[in-house]
């Protein structure tokens, strides 16, 4: 469902990501951890066509991102092959990023009326249901402002949800939080993972959740792959000695 190919992503000098190359499977749950600066949020927003690659490829659902094709040849992307591919994409924030002056059911349902031209009646529809699924039925009518922080990035997934992506992106969903309202966040995530077919690629310093929820954990340094493994393999024995002094660090802190 994604697919990076020899992808080097440079700031000036800074050569944030160098010959990174790794594929996610269609319904696969991959979470990817390493240290502050690894590039795990540069791969997401190169993602989110935020940022464009410098060399390399992206393919998401067979279809280039990063490029498209044109008479034969690959040619970078343009801004309307962008928009097009992005659609199958959505994408959760640390901030929410809610619109504060829209209700909680117009949060979810501008997209879709806007972006894919759903008439308001099933949009509204579809939105109920996600909220209902959320846990937030009763806030249809709230403004952000009256939300917790979880009840707003509970709503942030609905709206995600409301595009009918193929693949969510989550970067650090639950640092923004406070610690009692994590839990009801990771736990609207882990249904989400375990009823849908949604492809997820998740950035998290969340380990125990990691560990409970991703089919493949893959460790990052440098913008390089460093491990990639199942959760249970990773967590217990790494094999890389990076990777076991990056666990060693966030399990002490924690
Ligand atoms: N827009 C930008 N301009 C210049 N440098 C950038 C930009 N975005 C990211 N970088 C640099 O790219 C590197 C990787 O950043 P990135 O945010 O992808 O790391 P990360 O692994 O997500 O870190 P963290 O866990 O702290 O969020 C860092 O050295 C950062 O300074």
């Amino acid at each position: 469902m994604i697919r990076f190919d020899q992808v080097v992503k440079k700031f000036g000098d800074n050569v944030v990501l160098s010959d990174l190359s790794f594929e996610v499977d269609p319904g696969e749950f991959v979470t990817l951890i390493g240290p502050s600066g690894s590039g795990k949020t540069t791969i997401l927003r190169l993602l989110m066509t935020l940022e464009r690659v410098t060399s390399g490829t992206i393919q998401v659902g067979g279809e280039y991102l990063s490029h498209m094709e044109k008479g034969g040849k690959l040619v970078p992307a343009d801004e309307k092959h962008l928009r097009q591919v992005r659609k199958r994409i959505g994408m959760v924030f640390q901030q929410f990023n809610l619109f504060p002056n829209m209700k909680v059911l117009q949060n979810i349902t501008e997209a879709p009326i806007r972006v894919l031209g759903t008439p308001r009646a099933e949009a509204e529809a579809k939105a109920e249901s996600l909220l209902e699924m959320v846990g937030l039925s009763d806030k249809i009518d709230a403004h952000p402002s009256q939300l917790s922080g979880g009840q707003q990035q509970r709503v942030a997934i609905a709206r995600a949800l409301a595009m009918e992506p193929d693949v969510l992106l989550l970067d650090e969903v639950t640092s923004a939080l406070d610690p009692e309202l994590v839990a009801g966040v990771l736990a609207v995530l882990r249904q989400l993972a375990e009823t849908t077919d949604i492809t997820f690629l998740c950035v998290t310093h969340e380990m125990q959740f990691a560990r409970d929820v991703s089919d493949r954990v893959v460790m990052f340094d440098q913008g390089h792959v460093v491990e990639a493994a199942d959760p249970e393999k990773l967590f217990t024995e790494p094999e890389n000695a990076r990777t076991r002094e990056f666990l060693k660090a966030v399990l002490d802190r924690a």
